[in-house]
């Protein structure tokens, strides 16, 4: 799992979550530039997801954690990555599927009434490669 690995974000909220999961995923980079990965292969994805606000909701939660792995791995797990509509226009790279993982969270974090952010969301493809995900200052509520 990831438990080995927690970058930190820099931040002044008083709440901070994190949330682990991994799932199981097929994708492929459809150009002759991204070399193997061209073809179809699988992959266990290990994410990592952070989440601060200084309000929690009437429960005492920044978010239910179970919320927060339902809008990815419900989503993701056991699919290709390529069907899924938003990724018709861009590629599923490592860097997209963190980017694209981080605008669902935040949008359903949007939703709610104590208003919490994503920070941070990490993605690790393989046991070598992984990418951090961070949005601008502006993109946060
Ligand atoms: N910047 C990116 N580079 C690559 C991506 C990506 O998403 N972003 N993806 C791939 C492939 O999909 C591949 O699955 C992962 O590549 P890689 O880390 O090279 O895989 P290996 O297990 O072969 O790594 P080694 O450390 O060489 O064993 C490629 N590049
Ligand atoms: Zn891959």
């Amino acid at each position: 799992m990831m438990q080995q690995f927690y970058p930190q974000v820099q931040h002044s909220y008083r709440y901070e979550l994190n949330k682990d999961m991994h799932l199981a995923a097929a994708h492929f980079i459809p150009d002759d530039a991204a070399g193997q990965c061209k073809n179809m292969h699988g992959h266990t994805y290990f994410i990592n997801i952070t989440i601060a606000g200084d309000a929690l909701d009437e429960l005492g939660f920044l978010i239910n954690f179970k919320r927060i792995k339902d809008i990815v791995h419900k989503r993701y797990d056991h699919s290709v990555l390529n069907d899924h509509s938003e990724y018709q226009d861009i590629f599923p790279t490592t860097e997209i599927v963190a980017e694209q993982i981080w605008k669902s969270i935040q949008a359903e974090l949007q939703t709610q009434g104590n208003k919490p952010n994503c920070l941070q969301v990490v993605v690790r493809e393989t046991p070598t490669s992984y990418v951090v995900y961070r949005p601008k200052p502006e993109e946060l509520a």
